[in-house]
């Protein structure tokens, strides 16, 4: 295992120029005609996004001034890269660069969410009053932009990195998730299970009361699962990191998934010291630079990465990123909660299907998927795994649901 560069950041890989600046310059520079008008309202000298994003996370966002326009407007942006970009922008020739409605961001890096709430345009002091713009950009426009806000907040309270340090090399030793996968397939001639423990979830509720995690996991392993996926979450999914660390302590075999909501390197490093053997990355949060930097740390921390797209164009991103092995195919639209199982067959067609294969990546069909006909359906539609929650954790003994998932048993002393 190469070293582990923990106590000062990763450094930022070889070859990984930050974008050009012209990258951005139509985001800069073009303007949304559909905005609702701006009004100015008397604030408290800061409200508290407004606080929280100044603080300092890993990336400011940025604000400048609209140069040519008399209506201000607010630049955000969702990644360290283009941010550093913005910061570029203002000091490449000492005058306000011209910005971004926050309708705009919208595309950055390829993201459609905006990683931080937007602050809105500085104070401004007239006489003994101060005022601030009013505008749509503190408040969260889906579930996943309120999620990945919240997550941001979270980070700010963590242990620094170095404390992970020693916690990291008394870490279970890492299962191999991807082996795990194709030795199922190969065993079955069905999807590979990655069963997930999960309590419960922003769109469905509680999905469980009696929710025993270990008990849970032990059934799944018993019946079948090749992996298991751990919500980690606790607000939105009532999930936790002592989950994943009882599981592993509790002598099961299945290698683990964190699922989180990944926003900062560091969580990886807290993913691996709780016995994760491989993470979540969602392609909806994540730039490509995010995603191929951690995709380094994950190497050198000797976990698996599952990167989860929902539409063509995240697919498209990450079928460029090298070094990708498994790919999850999320059915349901995490802005929206909108389930689509044929979401899954519509991003595996074609060309991309043809890329997938040469390129021996595995897809993992994720999220809606209820009966063997829905199995099969993901199947004929190129999945080499199945990623499901809600429809085995509802019945009463979650692993024996497998078999009515499936249509047969799966389970490995049936097989033998
Ligand atoms: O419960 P379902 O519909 O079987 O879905 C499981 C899993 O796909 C879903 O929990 C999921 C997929 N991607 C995510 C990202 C974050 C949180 C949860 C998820």
């Amino acid at each position: 295992m190469e070293a582990l560069a923990i106590g000062s950041a990763p450094p930022r890989p070889p070859g990984l120029a930050l974008p050009p600046l012209t990258r951005h310059h139509h985001l800069l520079l073009h303007r949304s005609k559909t905005l609702a008008p701006r009004r100015l309202v008397a604030a408290a000298p800061m409200d508290a996004a407004a606080a929280a994003a100044g603080r300092g996370g890993p990336a400011p966002p940025r604000c400048a001034r609209a140069e040519t326009d008399s209506e201000d407007a607010v630049a955000t942006t969702s990644s360290p890269h283009s941010a550093e970009a913005a910061g570029a922008a203002e000091q490449g020739n000492g005058a306000p660069a011209p910005v971004a409605d926050a309708a705009d961001v919208e595309g950055v890096d390829g993201i459609r969410i905006r990683r931080r709430p937007v602050t809105g345009p500085p104070v401004h002091y007239v006489g003994p009053f101060q005022f601030r713009l009013e505008n749509e950009g503190n408040t969260p426009r889906n579930i996943l932009e309120r999620i990945v806000w919240d997550k941001e907040a979270e980070m700010k309270e963590r242990r620094p990195l170095y404390m992970l340090k020693g916690p990291l090399e008394n870490a279970p030793p890492v299962r191999d998730f991807v082996g795990a996968l194709k030795a199922s397939f190969d065993r079955t001639g069905l999807p590979a299970l990655v069963a997930e423990v999960k309590k419960a979830s922003p769109s469905r509720g509680v999905l469980r009361e009696d929710f025993e995690p270990v008990q849970i996991a032990q059934t799944y392993e018993k019946n079948g699962a090749a992996c298991l996926s751990v919500l980690t979450d606790a607000k939105y999914f009532q999930g936790s990191f002592d989950y994943l660390d009882a599981i592993r302590n509790a002598g099961i075999q299945c290698p683990l998934l964190c699922k989180e909501f990944i926003v900062d390197a560091w969580q990886l490093y807290y993913a691996r010291l709780k016995g994760a053997d491989a993470v979540l990355l969602i392609a909806a949060v994540l730039p490509d630079l995010d995603i191929k930097y951690m995709l380094k740390i994950c190497k050198i921390l000797g976990m698996a990465a599952l990167v989860e797209v929902h539409d063509e164009r995240e697919m498209d991103r990450v079928l460029g990123i090298d070094g990708v092995q498994l790919i999850g195919i999320n059915n349901r639209n995490l802005e929206t909660f909108q389930v689509d199982i044929s979401n899954t067959k519509n991003l595996l067609e074609g060309e991309r299907g043809q890329t997938i294969a040469q390129k021996g990546i595995i897809v993992v069909g994720e999220s809606g998927l209820f009966t063997p006909d829905h199995i099969s359906f993901v199947q004929d539609a190129g999945v080499k795994a199945v990623l499901v929650g809600e429809s085995l954790i509802k019945q009463e003994d979650p692993g024996k649901a497998i078999a009515g998932l499936f249509g047969k048993d799966i389970s490995p002393v049936s097989a033998a």
